[in-house]
């Protein structure tokens, strides 16, 4: 089928790449210049595990261009995918305006039947706003159809979430549209969910809604774990075994970024918000994360008097592992609290140092070697649960360190053997309080509901 994808970021990228591979002839739009030049020389913009090669050999078989030119696009295809931004407001409302002007721009040069798909994460009503306004932009009358198919890929994983997805939702009341998209999609054998526009819309920000919700939820039992003595690490483990909670997104951590959590949690919020219905659940979900993010910044509270002059390493600035995505990643709050207070920051990721370089103006000290970031430094922060990090020597990091604070934002290590190996190592949600100098013996044998104030490990977080 000929097909158009215009926006070429993540999504795009991987949605004109992974069509291109079953056999599609695909052109990708974007409005930067510069993007779309190294493309046509097989130069990726991000990084995504095995699409440098899908994308080399299906511009080599000539099944894979990129163009500009919107107008182009749309003549080339019968299908053509909106795959822009649709960042938060200031006041987290969604931003609109990258999707209505390539609405705009495909009713100018629509010449045909052709169907256009919502791929951007887009409100409830977005179909028929598209529709209308490529209505209003028409030359000459001509039949089209819009449709919801949104997108539920993961960074570091897209390539292999395309192919191997759980579900692919299409929102549609065109029997024609559904038909062909139908027939786009049979290849990938996924289970094909078709439903009409505003429940497929919907069923986008609930699903991003639901999984942020189970992390706070996580996170909030680590608090609790924190204060009891029990490991979240076996309470996830134990939850996870009912198949009606499923062992998924219950990592305990410092805390859900990127791109599409945040906003989309922000943007199911003011979607509610002009429905005059107060969505409560999720205004916490939220709530909660801001506060773990600084969760390490509590942790150093409680053994340095002064963060002035400390010297701290920071493992990970991604989001997540397997991507150089840094937007809305917990490192750069955490980073920013670290200088405010004075802390001397160094800073390793594997592959995301340009781009934190881009939008952190602090005088922090990069490195392209985790030792050499760690060398002399007082407290490491891993934030980032790369693989390269649990295959460290935790031997050499100990002798390279002055003093021996490791907090383990990801619950990468395991407590008991990293405190027997000379660290004063914290996780999260686990007992932090047992191994450390927060409380004394005395105050840890006291039981919780007969201290006069909150002592033990409730001292570190309250
Ligand atoms: N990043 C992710 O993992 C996922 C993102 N989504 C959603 O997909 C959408 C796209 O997200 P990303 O790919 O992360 O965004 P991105 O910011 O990486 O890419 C968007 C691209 O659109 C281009 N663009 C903007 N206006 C344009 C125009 N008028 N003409 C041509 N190109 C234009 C930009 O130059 C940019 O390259 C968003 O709605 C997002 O919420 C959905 C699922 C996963
Ligand atoms: O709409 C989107 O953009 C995408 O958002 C998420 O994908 P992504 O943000 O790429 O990454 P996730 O693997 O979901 O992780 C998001 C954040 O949650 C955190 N997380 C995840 C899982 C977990 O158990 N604990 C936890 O803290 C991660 O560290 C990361 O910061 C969803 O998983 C995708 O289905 C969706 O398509």
């Amino acid at each position: 089928m000929k097909i158009s994808v215009i926006g070429t970021g993540y999504v795009g990228l991987v949605t004109g790449t992974c069509l291109a591979e079953i056999g599609n002839d695909i052109t990708c739009v974007d409005k930067d210049h510069k993007k779309i030049e190294n493309l046509k020389n097989g130069i990726l913009p991000i990084y995504e595990a095995h699409l440098e090669d899908m994308l080399i050999r299906n511009i080599g078989e000539n099944r894979l261009h990129f163009t500009t030119s919107v107008e182009d696009a749309v003549r080339h295809a019968t299908i053509i995918f909106i795959a822009v931004g649709t960042p938060s407001h200031e006041n987290g409302d969604i931003d609109m305006s990258q999707v209505d002007e390539v609405a705009g721009e495909i009713g100018k040069s629509l010449d045909a039947y052709k169907i256009i798909v919502n791929k951007s994460t887009v409100p409830v009503g977005s179909v028929k706003r598209v529709a209308e306004i490529i209505q209003r932009h028409l030359k000459r009358e001509v039949e089209f159809d819009v449709i919801s198919n949104p997108e539920f890929l993961r960074e570091g994983s897209a390539v292999l979430d395309t192919f191997q997805g759980d579900r692919i939702v299409i929102g549609s009341t065109s029997k024609k549209a559904t038909k062909i998209l139908h027939d786009l999609y049979r290849p990938l054998k996924q289970k094909i969910f078709t439903t009409d526009p505003e429940s497929a819309e919907l069923i986008k920000y609930a699903s991003n809604a639901f999984l942020a919700t189970k992390i706070s939820f996580i996170n909030e039992i680590a608090n609790i774990c924190e204060k009891t003595g029990a490991n979240v690490n076996e309470v996830a483990k134990g939850m996870g075994l009912d198949k009606r909670i499923g062992e998924k997104f219950l990592n305990a951590g410092i805390g859900f970024g990127g791109a599409c959590f945040p906003k989309d949690v922000k943007g199911l919020i003011k979607i509610g918000e002009k429905l005059n219905y107060d969505f409560r659940i999720i205004r916490e979900t939220l709530q909660v994360n801001e506060e773990q993010k600084m969760k390490p910044i509590m942790i150093l509270d409680n053994l340095f008097p002064d963060l002035r002059g400390v010297q701290i390493t920071v493992l990970g600035l991604t989001f997540k592992p397997d991507t150089d995505d840094i937007r809305e990643a917990p490192s750069l709050d955490i980073i920013n609290e670290l200088h405010k207070r004075g802390a001397k920051i160094k800073a390793y990721d594997p592959i995301a140092i340009e781009n934190a370089k881009r939008v952190l103006k602090l005088p922090i000290h990069y490195f392209h070697e985790a030792y050499d970031a760690i060398a002399g430094s007082d407290a490491v922060l891993l934030l980032t649960e790369w693989k390269e990090f649990k295959e460290l020597n935790v031997r050499k990091i100990r002798s390279l360190m002055n003093r021996r604070v490791f907090i383990d934002g990801r619950n990468i290590f395991e407590a008991k053997a990293m405190r027997a190996k000379g660290f004063e190592y914290y996780g999260i949600g686990i007992d932090n309080c047992q191994f450390t100098a927060i409380c004394s013996i005395e105050e840890r044998m006291i039981p919780i509901e007969n201290q006069k104030s909150h002592h033990t490990c409730g001292r570190a977080w309250n």
